[in-house]
């Protein structure tokens, strides 16, 4: 163990769960979009350190909703008298001192990463506040995290905010904290011991007790520096393509295969580390499918046209082989890899988000990563069409998805043994409920693109 914030004592502060009230939900990170906000709860706030024109409080709080259980989100605060232009989008509330999203603050990061580094020594003219607190910073053994990093937020934010420390370290501070160990840092732990070449090495994490559980509330792993996203990659490809009418211009498939055999060795890895069973029954799990699918009628009223065609496509899954479980990825898309210079790697192990903890935790076939990334090819060729109908640029497109999904399987087959396009049934309810779960995603968060999903499903339920 390396370190622990100190606590400030803990003053109510109704003034600032009021501003969070309305300032959580217009976060990209906030996973309940559409859903009203009662209100939010602070359940734990500790001062990391306070010295002369800045104090960083630690917060967690509960989100309260009229309608469905509370959620937890983290939320590290700075607090000065007053911010420089650069950090006022992000400020929460200046009702008094002016209190703001910590991870936009260079500064807020360098006490975060000397926190991780150097445990409870404060740096020169740093002023630890109150006595010591709940959270705690851990590191893996034989990792040594230097102290001094400086860090910058990673580009655009997702589910969670990343920053990079020292161009070594990727902090990722996950935003809705779920009790447990989160998935994230329990895979990429499992991969590290069964040395597996195609995922960061996990490097520290940050975790509190919440509710007398040990909860993860940070994880630090290797930045692989000039890296590319897999999702930027294949966009460029897709449009060079449909430039050029032709899909070989600038091609992906070899990517696509190396992509492939890459998943496929993550899922061998899993499986040595933590075990599998082979001789699942599709029953559960097509009917698990259905359930959501229908749940998800609720939301996208579109979809409630398909549920007959959509029955029938399950009940044809239900009679396919049983088949293997282990652990997965769980939300693997083009944006969840990297391409180093070697090879491709896999990041982000959290799951589905809308998942509960122990939800993620039940061993799922490996046939749902390879829907998720097939699913991902037809959204890269797909979201540069969505406000055009031009027949000759669909064709290319699709002519594109059919030759990287093609080459994704080979790459796949010839690493795993097995072609998960021979479990064709079941590939398609793993698409489908994956297609599903992305018109949900859509509908909440970029409703011009709900078309993408929508054409899919057409297509799958035939
Ligand atoms: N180990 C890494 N090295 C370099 N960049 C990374 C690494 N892990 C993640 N990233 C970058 O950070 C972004 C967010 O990471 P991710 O784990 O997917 O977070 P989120 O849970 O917020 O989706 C990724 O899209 C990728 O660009
Ligand atoms: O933020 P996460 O990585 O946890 O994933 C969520 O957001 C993704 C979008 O950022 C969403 O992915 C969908 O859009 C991607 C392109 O932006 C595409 O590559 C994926 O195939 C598609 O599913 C993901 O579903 C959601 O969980």
């Amino acid at each position: 163990m390396h370190g622990v914030l100190t606590r400030m004592s803990l003053e109510p502060d109704d003034r600032l769960d009021t501003a969070l009230t309305s300032w959580i939900p217009q976060q990209r990170w906030f996973g309940s979009k559409g859903k009203p906000v009662s209100a939010v709860r602070t359940i734990m706030r500790e001062t990391v350190v306070e010295y002369e024109d800045l104090r960083v409080d630690h917060l967690l709080v509960s989100v309260e909703f009229d309608d469905h259980e509370p959620e937890i989100y983290q939320v590290p605060l700075g607090i000065r008298e007053s911010v420089s232009d650069d950090l006022l989008p992000w400020v929460v509330s200046s009702d008094g001192p002016v209190v703001y999203d910590g991870m936009r603050d260079p500064d807020v990061i360098s006490v975060y990463a000397d926190q991780f580094a150097t445990g409870t020594a404060p740096r020169e003219g740093r002023r630890p506040a109150g006595t010591t607190g709940d959270v705690r910073f851990r590191t893996m053994d034989g990792s040594v995290i230097e102290a001094g990093m400086k860090g910058r937020v990673l580009g655009a934010e997702q589910s969670n905010t990343s920053v990079i420390l020292g161009n070594t370290l990727l902090l990722k501070i996950f935003r809705r904290v779920n009790l447990g160990i989160n998935p994230d840092v329990e895979l990429h732990r499992a991969l590290g011991e069964a040395n597996c070449e195609f995922v960061a090495s996990l490097r520290g994490w940050m975790e509190a007790d919440v509710d007398g559980t040990e909860t993860t509330l940070a994880m630090a792993q290797d930045f692989a520096a000039g890296s590319s996203e897999g999702w930027t990659t294949a966009l460029e490809s897709v449009k060079a393509a449909l430039d050029a009418h032709d899909v070989t211009v600038s091609d992906f498939a070899s990517e696509s295969d190396e992509l492939g055999a890459a998943v496929a060795a993550v899922h061998a890895d899993l499986a040595s580390s933590l075990g599998k069973s082979d001789d699942s029954s599709p029953a559960g799990t097509v009917a698990a499918i259905l359930n959501r699918v229908e749940e998800a009628s609720a939301v996208v009223p579109q979809l409630v046209s398909f549920l007959p065609r959509i029955r029938a496509l399950i009940e044809r899954a239900k009679s396919a082989d049983t088949f293997s479980v282990q652990r997965i990825h769980g939300d693997l898309h083009l944006g969840q890899v990297l391409r180093t210079q070697p090879r491709w790697l896999l990041i982000d192990f959290e799951g589905e988000p809308a998942k509960s903890f122990d939800e993620r935790r039940i061993p799922d076939s490996p046939l749902r990563d390879v829907a998720g990334m097939l699913r991902s090819f037809d959204y890269a060729a797909r979201n540069l069409l969505v406000d055009s109908s031009d027949a000759a640029r669909e064709e290319v497109a699709r002519e594109w998805v059919n030759r990287n999904v093609a080459a994704f399987c080979d790459g796949y087959s010839r690493v795993a043994g097995v072609d998960p396009r021979d479990a064709a049934d079941l590939l398609r309810a793993y698409e489908l409920d994956k297609a599903v779960y992305e018109a949900v995603y859509e509908a909440r968060n970029r409703p011009t693109w709900l078309s993408i999903p929508m054409h899919a499903i057409e297509r799958l339920v035939g």
